[in-house]
Order: structure tokens, then C-alpha cells, then sequence
């Protein structure tokens, strides 16, 4: 029996015996999670802070921000808790005046044209003086690097991105995309297809489109989307809709994770699926202000640091609740993908409880950052200490 037969009550008591991990007096910092973000831009510091500041109210110790120059200062000055990285170079940098061939409009085919072959003054820039210093923070121990929210489109950022992504995907550590690094996998799947085709890449992905990213990406892979089906009044054939769209993107893309977000959340992973219907356990918020869709996804990269920690069963004996298990699945570890499938179930279920939680305070005016301040008691709520 796969995690995946398991009821909704049943799939809480299973990530209670198996990835969600115990603080033990014997560890040291950095042990329940270093994450590392890839994203913030002159334009959007909102979206790591609430990404950054949702991983660590989940748990998670250490958190990394790679980010443009100018929103590094910003970002600076909202939290002392994350590590800001202002890294990245954009187009607008008086360093990189001078460089041709840096496509100057939107045109997304320029950009294409661009990602695949840059003049080799940009390739030797970015190569000696931005990848260089992001690899100095990818190589400290990360356990979870997420590649997108508050990014940017910036044709440099975009190249820098590819470039970190292809070299975090060969190290074999989970890697969420979400937002802007979804608009680059949009542009060019091949980023993903080709490193997770390489032998030395064993990487689980995890891609996290709202409805206007899910449908780019569908486009991408040649998967045909009939609009009208997608945006159906009635949940469950919406539901069953976007699950078979999602299959077929995640086999077009090596067989990646998606967590597609909606009214439910729907998570795919190569041939199996779950429909997150957390409906019948928490009272659902009508609230639909930006950030929240970043704070999930930071709740979810302690979840998957959790669960790589778990599949790895050095740091905590992984088979105490090895009878829950057995009793719940008839094995006593669950499977690499179970572990990701179980993450985002857990993830979307604190994500909704903390904003009915938020909204049921702030009605019309809840903000995404009063959902981060109910993601402790949520948790505690659920789960536990
Ligand atoms: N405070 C901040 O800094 C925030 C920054 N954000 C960042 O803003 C950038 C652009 O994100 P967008 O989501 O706007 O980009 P998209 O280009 O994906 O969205 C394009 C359009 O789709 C609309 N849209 C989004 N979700 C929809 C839904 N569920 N149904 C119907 N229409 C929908 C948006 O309102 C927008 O007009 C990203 O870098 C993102 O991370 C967001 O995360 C929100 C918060
Ligand atoms: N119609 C809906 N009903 C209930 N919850 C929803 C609905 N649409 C989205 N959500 C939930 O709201 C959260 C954010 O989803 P959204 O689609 O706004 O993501 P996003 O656009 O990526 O967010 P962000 O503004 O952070 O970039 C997710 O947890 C999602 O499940």
C-alpha cells in the first residue's frame, strides 16, 4: 500500500511518525534545515521575506538569500533572522554597462535566444564575478534551495538562474521552482529535462505553479489546456482536470513534482496524485492577498528538509514509529516521493489552517505577513511541540 491510499486523518499520523523532525537535545544548529532562496529583485523584497520568514517560523534553523544588490539593503533592514547574499547582478547595474547583446525588451524569444547562447563578455562577467560568490553559499551543507519567488525577469538574473539551477540540480539536494524560476522553466524546459536526465542528477524537484504559471508551464511542454475545463464551477471536475494536465506536464518534465495551487491544492508526482482537500479540517479564508502562495512554499522547504533528513536516517531513529508506519502502509519507510507527496500535504495543511487562523482576526484586511504569525500555533495545533 502506497502513502497515497492513506485518509487525510491517517496522512497527519504518518508524517507524525516519519519526516516531521524531533528537536533533540543533542543537535546543533543547522541540523533542522539550511535553506537556501534564490530570488528578490529591485522590484519584489516582499516575496523571500515571507518565503524566508515562513521557513524558519516552520522550524527550519539557517536561511540564505541570494539576491539582487538592491534589494539586498532592503531586505536587510525588514529581518535580522535570514542571511541576505545581495549577489546577483541585473541589466540596470552600471557594472555591466557596455555589454552587448543584452536583450532590452520583454521579447521572450530574445530571451530565449539569450539564455542559450550569451556573448561571451556576459558569460565571463557573470561566470568570475556573480556565479563564483553564489557557489560559496550553495556549497555550505543547503539542504533545500528554492529558485524563483520575487526573482525578477532581468535577462542577466534569468542567465545567473539557469546557471545555479543546473549545478544545484547535479548535486543531488531538493530544489523547489517557484514563481519567476517558473517562468524560466517556461521558457526553457530543457534546464530541467536535461540536467535530471544526467546520471549524476538524482534530485527531487518540486514545481509550485498558481493557476496563470500552471497553464505557461502546460504551454511549455506542449500540453494543451482548454481554459473553460480548468476554471470549472464544479471543484471536482476541475479537480480531475488539472490532475490529468498535471500528469502529463510531469512526465513531459522528467517526472518532477507539481504542487498546483487553486481552490484545491493538487500534487503530482510522475503517475500518482493527491487532491489536497483540506475543507472537512479547516475553515477555509476568502482572503486572496499576494505572499501567501510564498509563505507555502516556505513551509514546504522545511518540510522537504525534514523529509531529505528522514530518507538519510542519520540524525534521529527514523523507525521509532516504525509500527505506525507498518500499520499505515505495511512498510516501515516510505519512499523518497512519498516523502515529498506527504511534505506538501503537511505544508498546505499548515499554509490553510494559519490563514483561517489570520483571517479570522483580520477578515478583508489580512495580510500575508499576519499569516506567517499563526504558522507556530497552527503548527502546534496539528501536530504538537
Ligand atoms: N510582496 C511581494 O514582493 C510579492 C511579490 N511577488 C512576486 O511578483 C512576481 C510576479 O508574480 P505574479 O504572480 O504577479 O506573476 P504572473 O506573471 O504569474 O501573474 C501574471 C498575472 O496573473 C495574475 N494571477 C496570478 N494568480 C492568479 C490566479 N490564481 N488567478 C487568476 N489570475 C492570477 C496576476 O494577478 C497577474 O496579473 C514574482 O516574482 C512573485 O514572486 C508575489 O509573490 C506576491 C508578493
Ligand atoms: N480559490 C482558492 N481557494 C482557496 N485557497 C486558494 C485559492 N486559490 C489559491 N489558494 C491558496 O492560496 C495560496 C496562494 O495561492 P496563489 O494562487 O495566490 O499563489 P501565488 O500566486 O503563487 O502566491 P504569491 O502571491 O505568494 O506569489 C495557496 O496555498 C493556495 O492553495
Amino acid at each position: 500500500m502506497s502513502a497515497l491510499q492513506c485518509k487525510p486523518s491517517q496522512l497527519l499520523q504518518l508524517a507524525k511518525a516519519t519526516i516531521i523532525q524531533p528537536m533533540l537535545p543533542h543537535f546543533h544548529k543547522g541540523q533542522a534545515g539550511r535553506i537556501l532562496i534564490i530570488g528578490g529583485s529591485e522590484d519584489y523584497t516582499g516575496a523571500p521575506f515571507f518565503l524566508g520568514h515562513a521557513l524558519m517560523q516552520m522550524g527550519c534553523d539557517l536561511t540564505h538569500v541570494v539576491c539582487d544588490a538592491v534589494a539586498g539593503s532592503t531586505l536587510k533592514t525588514y529581518s535580522p533572522d535570514l542571511m541576505i547574499h545581495p549577489y546577483l547582478v541585473s541589466s540596470a547595474s552600471e557594472r555591466v554597462k557596455g555589454f552587448k547583446g543584452v536583450p532590452k525588451t520583454d521579447s521572450e524569444a530574445d530571451l530565449v535566444v539569450f539564455l542559450d547562447d550569451s556573448p561571451s563578455d556576459v558569460k565571463a562577467f557573470i561566470d568570475s564575478h556573480v556565479t563564483l560568490r553564489i557557489n560559496s553559499v550553495v556549497s555550505r551543507s543547503i539542504n533545500v534551495t528554492v529558485v524563483g519567488p520575487g526573482l525578477g525577469r532581468d535577462p542577466l538574473v534569468l542567465y545567473t538562474a539557469q546557471k545555479t539551477l543546473a549545478l544545484i540540480l547535479l548535486s543531488g539536494n531538493p530544489v523547489i521552482i517557484d514563481a519567476d524560476g517558473l517562468y524560466l522553466v517556461s521558457l526553457k524546459p530543457s534546464i530541467l529535462t536535461d540536467a535530471l536526465n544526467s546520471e549524476q542528477s538524482n534530485s527531487q524537484v518540486v514545481l509550485t505553479p498558481n493557476i496563470m504559471e500552471f497553464q505557461r508551464l502546460c504551454k511549455a511542454v506542449n500540453v494543451s489546456v482548454d481554459l473553460e475545463k480548468l476554471s470549472s464551477k464544479d471543484p471536482e471536475a476541475r479537480d480531475t482536470y488539472t490532475t490529468e494536465l498535471a500528469t502529463l506536464a510531469s512526465n513531459r518534465l522528467h517526472n518532477v513534482s507539481l504542487l498546483v495551487k487553486g481552490y484545491h491544492d493538487i500534487v503530482v508526482n510522475g503517475k500518482t496524485s493527491m487532491v489536497l482537500d483540506h475543507s472537512k479540517s479547516v475553515i477555509p479564508s476568502l482572503r486572496r492577498c499576494g505572499g501567501q502562495g510564498d509563505t507555502l512554499t516556505g513551509i514546504l522547504a522545511t518540510a522537504m528538509a525534514w523529509a531529505a533528513n528522514y530518507q538519510k536516517g542519520r540524525l534521529w531513529d527514523i523507525y521509532e514509529h516504525s509500527h505506525v508506519v507498518e500499520g499505515l502502509i505495511g512498510r516501515k519507510k516510505l519512499t523518497k516521493d512519498e516523502g515529498i507527496i506527504l511534505s506538501c500535504y503537511l505544508a498546505t495543511l499548515i499554509l490553510r489552517k494559519s490563514s483561517s487562523q489570520a483571517y479570522a482576526e483580520k477578515k478583508r484586511s489580512m495580510l500575508a505577513s499576519d499569516v506567517g504569525k499563526f504558522i507556530g500555533s497552527s503548527y502546534e495545533d496539528l501536530v504538537g511541540e
